[in-house]
């Protein structure tokens, strides 16, 4: 069948000779899905210019990314200062109990990102987003206000339930919401507000630390705040829509009708009608799939399989590479090698994760994902190597806590040369496999099986996250080569992702929705075989 664009695989098997994959230039004679027939005109919605009304929907949306990220990254400064306040004259509080504290968000992230997707079918992605922010809400009142190591970790829970389920709902509300132009873009903010919630996260962590505040009030101000941001986005969301493909679903035309001419900008009624008929196209009206169904058809249909596949490979790849080790522990890494101050060294992570973010949020449109995407696991794997390289002429660390700082002195330019080689690791990370998955995840699935495949695709996320963050510290200390090790193994991650992204990964670059259900329909669009 042909598909309308260049360079998709053919039923046989075989590409087009041509460089440029996927580059979205109708070239056949037949009609796409939310196309209007005329070859080599763009449709409606894919021209430069959106409505001021999208970029603002996307930032109430994205505050959730705010949370996600200040949630995950406040407690590294907030370990430090917690445990005189959650030990009895029966129980300090351990290493253990702090890893447990740490990690339990992850694992309420992976439950809540498992759950959205499904949730998110039912109840509408708007109502899915007061889940999460009334999660961030409870979950950071009782933190700040636990006095025991089970009510923190509970409390931590209820916070990684709520940043679970906003990683999943977030992405997907605004990417049913944005023209396909602006798709990438649009949900890469909500990657740069997480990327500012870390920052800000580790910049109260030193502003808020003894002697500005007793420790006692330092940890409890610092996980509490994060109910501040939520309670406002409820507020803000109750101005905000239903996404149309919701509302399609829901057999609500009108209304769909109404958001899609408000979300692109000037359209004319018959453009509506033409972007409402693509993405119908998409909607199976049909929503009484049981979940067995959903399964069967997520498992069984070509597209969808490989929709899975990529995207899971993708979130996967995002944590298994290692970033979230230096997130959560590059404090504790600084510390251990000597610096003054690790915390504002370990600034340097959160500022070069959330530039080179702002940066992938200029380049995602226009270069596409899967260029940006191959440009960036290669660069990971030669930063890591780079660290390897400095931590092997480093002493040998030991994994003391941020508490217990090394204080040795530094007698040598590695040091300040780590910081370099990090920074390049961590700039080659946010331009792409930092970003990209949240905005393939959001865009690979076909409507029936969003909400399950998303969530599938999260909680591979999430629990890679957990793995990595709990086994960083026990690593370092058990493995041959120590730290320089543990980033030798990442960086074979990173080579085998290349590999993998380059075999099967197609470009989507301004495709419709439908559209890109289309090119998956055929078979891989990287430059795999066809398989079935
Ligand atoms: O996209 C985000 C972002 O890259 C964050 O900096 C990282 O901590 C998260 O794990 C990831 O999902």
């Amino acid at each position: 069948m042909a598909t309308g664009y260049r360079n998709i695989p053919t039923v046989d098997g075989t590409y087009d000779e041509d460089e440029e994959r996927l580059t979205a230039l109708p070239s056949s004679t037949e009609p796409l899905i939310g196309d209007d027939g005329d070859n080599g005109r763009k449709g409606p919605g894919d021209g430069e210019r959106v409505g001021l009304w999208i970029w603002l929907l996307t930032v109430s949306a994205g505050i959730s990314g705010l949370l996600f990220g200040y949630d995950t990254a406040s407690i590294s400064a907030a370990l430090l200062h917690l445990a005189p306040s959650l030990s009895t004259p029966e129980h300090s509080v351990t290493t253990w109990d702090k890893s447990l504290i740490t990690s339990s968000t992850s694992l309420g992230a992976l439950i809540g990102g498992l759950f959205a997707g499904l949730l998110a079918d039912y109840m509408g992605r708007k109502g899915v987003i007061y889940v999460a922010d009334a999660l961030f809400i409870a979950g950071a009142v009782w933190q700040a206000l636990s006095t025991s190591v089970a009510a923190m970790i509970v409390a931590r829970t209820v916070v990684g339930l709520g940043v679970g389920v906003g990683s999943l709902i977030v992405p997907l509300y605004i990417s049913e919401l944005s023209p396909p132009s602006h798709r990438g873009r649009l949900v890469i903010i909500n990657v740069l507000f997480i990327t500012f919630g870390q920052l800000i996260a580790y910049a109260l962590g030193i502003i808020l630390s003894p002697p500005t505040l007793s420790q006692d009030a330092s940890w409890r101000y610092m996980l509490g705040l994060g109910g501040l941001p939520a309670g406002l986005q409820v507020v803000v969301m109750i101005f905000m829509p239903e996404t149309p493909r919701w509302l399609l679903q829901h057999s609500r035309r009108n209304e769909a009708a109404k958001v899609i001419a408000k979300a692109y900008g000037n359209l004319t009624a018959r453009e509506v009608d033409q972007v409402i008929t693509g993405i119908e196209a998409g909607v199976s009206a049909d929503t009484s799939d049981t979940l067995t169904e959903k399964f069967k058809l997520l498992f069984s249909v070509g597209g969808n399989r490989r929709a899975l596949t990529i995207s899971c490979l993708l979130q996967g790849l995002q944590q298994a590479c290692g970033f979230n080790s230096l997130m959560y522990f590059s404090a504790t890494i600084f510390s251990m090698i000597g610096f003054k101050n690790p915390t504002a060294t370990a600034m340097v992570v959160a500022g070069t994760n959330m530039a080179a973010t702002a940066i992938a949020f200029n380049l995602i449109d226009r270069l596409g994902r899967r260029r940006i995407l191959l440009l960036s696991i290669p660069g990971m794997a030669i930063g890591l190597l780079l660290c390897a390289l400095a931590f092997s002429h480093l002493p040998v660390l030991t994994p003391v806590t941020a508490t217990t700082p090394n204080t040795a002195s530094i007698t040598n330019l590695w040091p300040p040369i780590l910081i370099i080689f990090m920074a390049f690791y961590v700039a080659s990370y946010a331009l792409g496999i930092g970003a990209i998955p949240w905005v393939v995840q959001s865009e690979f699935f076909p409507m029936r099986v969003r909400g399950l495949g998303t969530g599938m695709a999260t909680a591979t996320n999430w629990i890679l996250n957990f793995m990595v963050g709990a086994s960083f510290l026990p690593a370092v200390e058990l493995m041959y080569g120590g730290a320089a090790g543990l980033f030798v193994l990442y960086a074979l991650v990173c080579v085998t992702g290349t590999v993998a992204v380059w075999w099967v990964y197609p470009e989507t670059k301004g495709l419709r929705m439908e559209e890109i259900e289309e090119v998956l329909r055929e078979g891989w669009g990287g430059v795999g075989k066809r398989v079935d």
